[in-house]
Parts: C-alpha cells; sequence; structure tokens
C-alpha cells in the first residue's frame, strides 16, 4: 500500500450514497456535472436511436414552427435523462423550465407552474413518476387540452375556472417509468428509452469530458476508465476527476494507463467496476455460503449492511453483469463470480440455474 491519507482524505466512505460507483450524484456533484454537459444533440454521446428519433421530432416541430409532443425520458441514474430534457430546450430555441415529482406537493403547486408558462417554453418534470395523483390529474388535462382548473376558494364555496394555456411542450423524466399509469403515459407523443453505453461510448464521453476539463487522456487511460464505469456517464465522469486528482498529487500530471490503474484502486474501483460493497457480497457468498443459495438477511448480515442496501445498491449491478442471482431459494453465485474473485466453486453450480 501506499502512504495514505496524507491529504486527508478519508477512504472510509459510507458505502450508499457516496460511494465512487453510485449511479445518483448529489447537489455539489451536480455542479460538477454542469459544467461536463453536452448542450446540443449532435454533441450528445450514443444511445443513437433515441437521438436519432428525437433529432426528427425537434426537426420537423420547428419547421412546423409549432411546439413538439410531449416527450417522456425513461432510464437508469446517470444516463443523461436531464442532459436530453435540457438539450431539447436549447434546439427548439425555447427555455427551460424545471420541475420535480417530489417538488410539487398539491395540485395548486403545478397550476401555478403551469399558469406561468409562455408559448412554446419546455417544461421539464424530473422524476415524474412521484407526482402525487391529484397534481397528475391536473397535468393530463395540461397536456392534451392545454387547459386547467384554477381553484379559487375553499370548501363548498369553491369553484374551478378554466384558464387555457399556450401550447408547451411536457419533458418528463424518469427512472421508474413502470410505475407511470397509463392515462399518463400515453399522453407523451415521444417515449425515449435510455440504455446502459458501452465501453467505446463512454470513451468517447471521457474524451470529451477530459477536453472540457483541460487536461489530455491518453487513450489507453480512457479505455481503462470506461471498462470501470458500469456504462454509465455519470459514473465515467467521476472517476475521470479521481483519476486527475491523482495525477496532479501523485503522478506527474498526466492521465495516463498508471495514473488511471493508480487512482482507482485508491478508491478500490475493480477492473469490471465493482466497488468494496459488491466485492464483499460476492465473497461473502462463496467463501461463506458456498455459493448460495443463502437468504438476503443473512447475506446482508454477513456483510454488516442493511438488507435494503443490498439489495438496492449492490445486486443491481452484479445481477445485470451475471455474477449474482436471485432464485426462490436465495442468492447464488454464478460461475463468473467464481472466476471474478478467482476462487474455485466447491462443486459444479451448473444446475442451480435451471429451477
Ligand atoms: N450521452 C452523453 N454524452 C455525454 N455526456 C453525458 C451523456 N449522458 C450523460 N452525460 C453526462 O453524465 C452526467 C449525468 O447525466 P444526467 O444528469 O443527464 O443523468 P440523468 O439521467 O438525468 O440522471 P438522474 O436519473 O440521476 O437524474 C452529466 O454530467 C452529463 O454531462
Ligand atoms: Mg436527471
Amino acid at each position: 500500500m501506499d502512504g495514505g491519507a496524507a491529504d486527508g482524505t478519508d477512504f472510509s466512505a459510507e458505502f450508499a450514497s457516496e460511494r465512487i460507483v453510485a449511479a445518483g450524484a448529489d447537489e455539489l456533484e451536480r455542479a460538477a456535472e454542469a459544467a461536463l454537459r453536452p448542450r446540443r444533440l449532435d454533441e450528445f454521446v450514443g444511445q443513437s436511436v433515441v437521438r436519432d428519433q428525437l433529432s426528427l421530432v425537434l426537426q420537423a416541430a420547428l419547421a412546423r414552427g409549432n411546439a413538439p409532443e410531449h416527450v417522456l425520458l425513461s432510464g437508469p441514474p446517470g444516463l443523461g435523462k436531464t442532459t436530453l430534457a435540457m438539450i431539447i430546450a436549447s434546439e427548439l430555441g425555447a427555455s427551460l423550465r424545471v420541475t420535480s415529482g417530489p417538488a410539487i406537493q398539491h395540485a395548486g403547486d403545478l397550476a401555478a407552474v403551469l399558469s406561468s408558462l409562455e408559448e412554446g417554453e419546455v417544461l421539464f418534470i424530473d422524476e415524474i413518476h412521484r407526482l402525487a395523483r391529484p397534481a397528475e390529474e391536473l397535468l393530463y388535462m395540461a397536456m392534451e387540452d392545454f387547459r386547467v382548473d384554477v381553484v379559487v376558494g375553499k370548501g363548498a364555496g369553491a369553484s374551478a375556472i378554466p384558464l387555457s394555456l399556450p401550447p408547451f411542450t411536457a419533458v418528463g423524466a424518469t427512472t421508474r417509468a413502470g410505475l407511470l399509469p397509463a392515462p399518463l403515459r400515453d399522453r407523451f407523443g415521444f417515449t425515449g428509452h435510455l440504455d446502459f453505453y458501452s465501453a467505446d461510448e463512454l470513451e468517447r464521453v471521457l474524451v470529451r469530458s477530459a477536453g472540457l476539463l483541460g487536461v489530455v487522456l491518453d487513450p489507453d487511460a480512457a479505455s481503462e476508465i470506461a471498462g470501470r464505469s458500469r456504462g454509465t456517464p455519470r459514473i465515467a465522469n467521476r472517476l475521470l476527476r479521481r483519476v486527475r486528482d491523482w495525477a496532479q498529487v501523485r503522478g506527474d500530471g498526466g492521465l495516463d494507463l498508471r495514473a488511471a490503474r493508480a487512482a482507482l484502486e485508491v478508491y478500490e474501483v475493480d477492473p469490471i467496476g465493482l466497488d468494496r460493497l459488491d466485492r464483499a457480497v460476492l465473497t461473502a457468498l462463496c467463501t461463506r455460503f458456498a455459493g448460495g443459495p443463502v437468504g438476503l438477511a443473512t447475506l446482508a448480515v454477513t456483510v454488516g449492511e442493511e438488507s435494503e442496501t443490498v439489495e438496492t445498491v449492490a445486486e443491481p449491478y452484479l445481477v445485470r453483469e451475471g455474477l449474482l442471482g436471485r432464485t426462490p431459494r436465495g442468492r447464488v453465485a454464478t460461475p463468473a463470480a467464481w472466476a471474478h474473485l478467482g476462487l474455485t466453486p466447491p462443486r459444479a453450480e451448473g444446475t442451480l440455474f435451471d429451477g
């Protein structure tokens, strides 16, 4: 090990939100991200199907001179939903109004936002699956008929005054498209689903970001970082910043393969993007439970975490990578998990997945 922590950095970060491979971002990080956000559709890397379809929708609307249909963007955190919403507004030359499901407590809050919209504006509703039901119903009407009923007064004396709205474009973003009620989903004329990025696409994201940060990133370092970024541009950009830190403090400033590997070792991100918790779960599964099946609660206690943390923070990526299986009898390690940990399974594992 190196001398470590001379710079006072605490590497014993908690597993959940602050973990370096978390797909979500906190406020501070969102500020760092803003500088790296592509502004135009042609700067947006990858997602060629969605980009192409969206480009048609936008160009057609521009040619006709009216507001495009409402757009729903779905997909896991950190893949570019907010970025695309901003791009939609800028490609249309329209201003963007931002709100979110959790920010709208009452239908009245949404009515206030809607009734202040100007013609052609883009209304971005983040985490739209978290809108409260009454607000959702108000939104249906606004999206379909460009109308809201503004309720004045209270109780028996209350009355609804219909108010017509200028044409606008709603852009909804959600990580949980399945939670959206069908009537709401149906009111979006275009739905784009974002998928995890290939290593090649992440390399392009990284090279672009390095350029914006004013650093030169060696191609083999880009490929090393991309391979550890779990298909997610947000994680790629975050790892890039950590590699830059390492290069500045402990290296010679160059972002080469040596710097990438050393920095990511400090942050305990392994060659396929697993962090300490991911590896702890897999290691416990293989070495303590002979590869399972073992119940989630037992597995969680063994690694000293809450079941929920293991289930929502570690497992999705392990499952996606084919390292862990969820079976009715519990969690099992796949042959790939044993191989990744450099361990030999105690007996033939093949039959576990047949049931
Ligand atoms: N296609 C892309 N090309 C280049 N950079 C991208 C791309 N997609 C995302 N990014 C970068 O990744 C970061 C996260 O993207 P964004 O905030 O749009 O994700 P999100 O899908 O809205 O995530 P969340 O669900 O957490 O809100 C941004 O800094 C953005 O610059
Ligand atoms: Mg977002």
